[in-house]
C-alpha cells in the first residue's frame, strides 16, 4: 500500500514513522509520502487560506494549491515507477517548492500501481464516522491520499473537482471537533496499515480485539498472579482453555453490554451461552 498524506504541517505527520508504522516502511511493505501543501502555492507569500464567500468566521484553504499538489500525487501515480520507495518525512518542509513538486513526482512514481483509482479522504467534522469496517475496506486500497485541512476546511470545489480522479471519502474520526486533518488522519492511517499483513508482528492479536467481531475485548492481566491485593481471576490460571474461552467471552458480552450497548444491539449472532451471560 502507498499512503500519501498532503498538510501545512508535514511534520505533524512524524509520529507515523515510529514503532509498528516506521518499521513496516523500513520492511517495505507500506510506502509514505508527506507533502507540504505551500510548496504548491502559486505566490510568493505562499498563501493557502483565504475569507469565506458569504462571510462567516475563520478562514477557507483555497482551491488551487490542493488541485496542483493533488494533482501531482496523480501524475506520479500515473507515472512508471523506477526510484525505490522511500519515506520522506520531515523533508517536505525543506525543500523549495520546484524541488519539492518535482520529489513529489518522482517519489510517488516509484511504487503506486496503476490499479484502481486513489482513495482520497479528507478527514471533516461533516463526514461519515470512520470505524473498524472503514478501517478493514481501506486496507484493500492500493493507494491512499490524506488531504489535511486546516481553518474552516478546504474550498468545496477542491472535493467537487476531485470526484473524477479519486474515489473520494470525506471521514470524521469522532463527534467532536478538532483543529485540523492531521490528528485524524494519523489515526486513520493507524488503524488501517495495522490490518495491512505482516505489519503487526502477531496476526492473531487482530482477532480479539474491541471491534473487530461487534464486541469490546476482555479484560487482560500479566504476572505477578497476585499485586497489591489483587489477584488474577482464577480460570485464566487454570490452563482449561474451553473455560478460559467462555470467561473471556462472557466478559467481553458484559464490557459491550455496560460501555456500549449500541453495538451490542447490532449483533445478531448471540448463542444460549452469550445470552446466559447478559442475563
Ligand atoms: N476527521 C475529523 C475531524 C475534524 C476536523 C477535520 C479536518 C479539519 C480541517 C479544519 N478543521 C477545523 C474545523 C473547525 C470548525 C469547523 C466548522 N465550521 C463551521 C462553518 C464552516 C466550518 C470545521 C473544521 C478540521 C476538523 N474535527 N473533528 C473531527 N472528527
Amino acid at each position: 500500500m502507498r499512503i500519501d498524506v498532503v498538510s501545512i504541517f508535514p511534520e505533524y505527520l512524524e509520529g507515523l514513522r515510529l514503532s509498528l508504522i516506521g518499521k513496516a516502511i523500513d520492511q517495505g511493505l507500506l510506502e509514505l509520502g508527506v507533502h507540504d501543501l505551500r510548496a504548491f502555492t502559486v505566490d510568493r507569500h505562499r498563501t493557502v487560506d483565504d475569507t469565506p464567500y458569504g462571510g462567516g468566521a475563520g478562514m477557507v484553504m483555497k482551491a488551487e494549491p490542493w488541485a496542483l499538489a493533488l494533482e501531482r500525487i496523480l501524475d506520479a501515480a500515473a507515472a512508471p515507477g523506477s526510484l525505490a520507495p522511500r519515506d520522506r518525512l520531515g523533508e517536505a518542509d525543506e525543500a523549495a517548492p520546484a524541488d519539492e513538486a518535482a520529489a513529489a513526482d518522482a517519489e510517488t512514481a516509484d511504487a503506486v500501481t496503476a490499479a484502481g483509482k486513489p482513495v482520497l479522504i479528507v478527514p471533516s467534522p461533516a463526514g461519515p464516522v470512520f470505524d473498524q469496517r472503514t478501517a478493514e475496506e481501506l486496507a484493500h486500497a492500493d493507494h491512499l491520499v490524506f488531504a489535511c485541512g486546516r481553518y474552516e476546511g478546504i474550498d468545496q470545489r477542491v472535493l467537487d473537482w476531485a470526484q473524477e480522479r479519486f474515489e473520494c471519502r470525506p471521514m470524521s474520526i469522532g463527534d467532536y471537533v478538532l483543529n485540523g486533518g492531521e490528528v485524524a488522519s494519523m489515526v486513520m492511517i493507524e488503524a488501517v496499515t495495522r490490518l495491512i499483513p505482516g505489519v503487526i508482528g502477531n496476526p492473531e492479536s487482530l482477532a480479539e480485539e474491541s471491534h473487530e467481531d461487534g464486541l469490546l475485548e476482555y479484560p487482560i492481566y500479566t504476572k505477578p498472579a497476585s499485586w497489591r491485593g489483587h489477584e488474577v481471576p482464577e480460570v485464566l490460571l487454570s490452563g482449561n482453555h474451553q473455560a478460559i474461552a467462555r470467561w473471556r467471552r462472557d466478559r467481553r458480552l458484559e464490557r459491550t453490554a455496560e460501555v456500549r450497548p449500541d453495538l451490542l444491539a447490532r449483533l445478531d449472532d448471540l448463542d444460549r451461552g452469550d445470552r446466559e451471560a447478559l442475563d
